[in-house]
């Protein structure tokens, strides 16, 4: 997924892997770390990183050159040190590499400070019941708005359809033309397995919305893997903290588990940068002018006149208005 790679590279890399213009020679005592090996973080607790080299969890830390750089799941790394992942090992990340999406949340009232909340994902899955609990919608459109927000494509997870019919909810997203699957306990999930190949996802869901079941379903030797029932089941240790990302069966992708994370702070995202994710919508709006937020308030915007003219239908305007002012709503 490269779609907009580039804005949150010039945002993120200033700072981070692509240092300003190096303005020291790199000297002779600089490692090169020739001998160092990748790996993906998989998980992050208390200062450790378990990092997944080829078919070996390796427990490390961050080393000294990185400063304080942050090392976030998904992060594919470069690791030196004892990578043979016995007990008690701890190997060293001197080197992050360049992240191709980043998934952030703004500060919010749970959580003061703004994270990186997965790197390198191309996928985030939003999963809601469709009963019990009952969908909310401002916080589906929250995730999308951070989903198209990444650069990542969203993909809607309706769970629970022994209980409730998907219609009513699948109308309110068709006019933005999200993808979708529908699933309940037991069902098969050839369809969501589909949607998950070859790719990094995220899910993210509310607390009951059949989410762990889902991923039981997934990946039904999630434990053997990561050796802890409870990060799958997001109970206990893993609960409030750290994603968790789990290997599919067969190599057919990467799936994400956040435990801990129920909602976004959006106020890092720019309204013209969301607006991108709607190539035909963005088109409209090429007249604006500066500052125009294409709110339904804003007097002259682009997007009504497309409606006028029959150039995009309504009820999509409508629609990614909803989005774009659920970005102000509270988390
Ligand atoms: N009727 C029905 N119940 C389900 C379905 N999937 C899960 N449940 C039930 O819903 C409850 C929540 O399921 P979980 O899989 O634990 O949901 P979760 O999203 O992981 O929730 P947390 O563990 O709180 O984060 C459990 O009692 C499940 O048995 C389903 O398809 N239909
Ligand atoms: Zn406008």
């Amino acid at each position: 997924m490269s779609r907009r790679t580039g804005r949150y590279g010039a945002e993120d890399y200033e700072s981070y892997e692509r240092p300003r213009r190096r303005t020291r020679p790199r000297t002779k005592e600089r490692p090169t770390y020739d001998d160092a090996v990748t790996g993906r973080v998989v998980t992050v607790d208390r200062g450790r990183y378990t990092c997944l080299v080829e078919d070996t969890l390796v427990t490390t830390m961050k080393s000294r050159p990185l400063g304080r750089k942050g090392v976030v799941v998904g992060d594919s790394v470069r690791i030196v040190g004892d990578v043979s992942g016995d007990e008690g090992t701890l190997a060293r990340i001197v080197e992050v590499e360049q992240r191709r999406t980043v998934l952030r949340r703004t500060a919010d009232d749970t959580d003061p400070v703004e994270r990186v909340v997965v790197a390198n994902a191309d996928q985030l899955v939003v999963v809601v019941a469709l009963a019990d609990p009952e969908p909310r919608l401002g916080l589906v459109d929250r995730a999308l708005v951070a989903a198209y927000d990444a650069g990542m494509d969203p993909l809607l997870c309706l769970t629970k359809s022994d209980l409730a019919a998907p219609d009513d909810l699948l109308a309110v997203y068709a006019p933005l033309g999200v993808p979708y699957v529908v699933t309940r306990r037991g069902a098969d999930v050839t369809a969501v397995r589909e949607r998950l190949d070859g790719r990094t996802s995220v899910l993210l869901g509310h607390s009951g919305v059949g989410k762990s079941t889902l991923v039981n379903a997934l990946v039904p030797d999630a434990d053997r893997e990561t050796g802890s029932v409870n990060a799958v089941t997001g109970r206990g240790r893993h609960t409030s903290v750290s994603a968790l990302m789990l290997e599919l069966p067969a190599g057919a992708g990467w799936i994400v588990d956040t435990p801990g994370i129920r909602s976004f702070g959006l106020a890092h995202v720019d309204p013209d940068d969301l607006i991108d994710a709607f190539p035909d919508l963005a088109a409209l709006t090429a007249g604006c002018s500066r500052g125009c937020t294409h709110a339904a308030s804003e007097p002259e915007c682009g997007l009504d006149a497309g409606v006028l003219a029959g150039a995009v239908a309504a009820d999509r305007v409508t629609a990614y208005r909803r989005l774009l002012a659920s970005r102000e709503a509270a988390a």
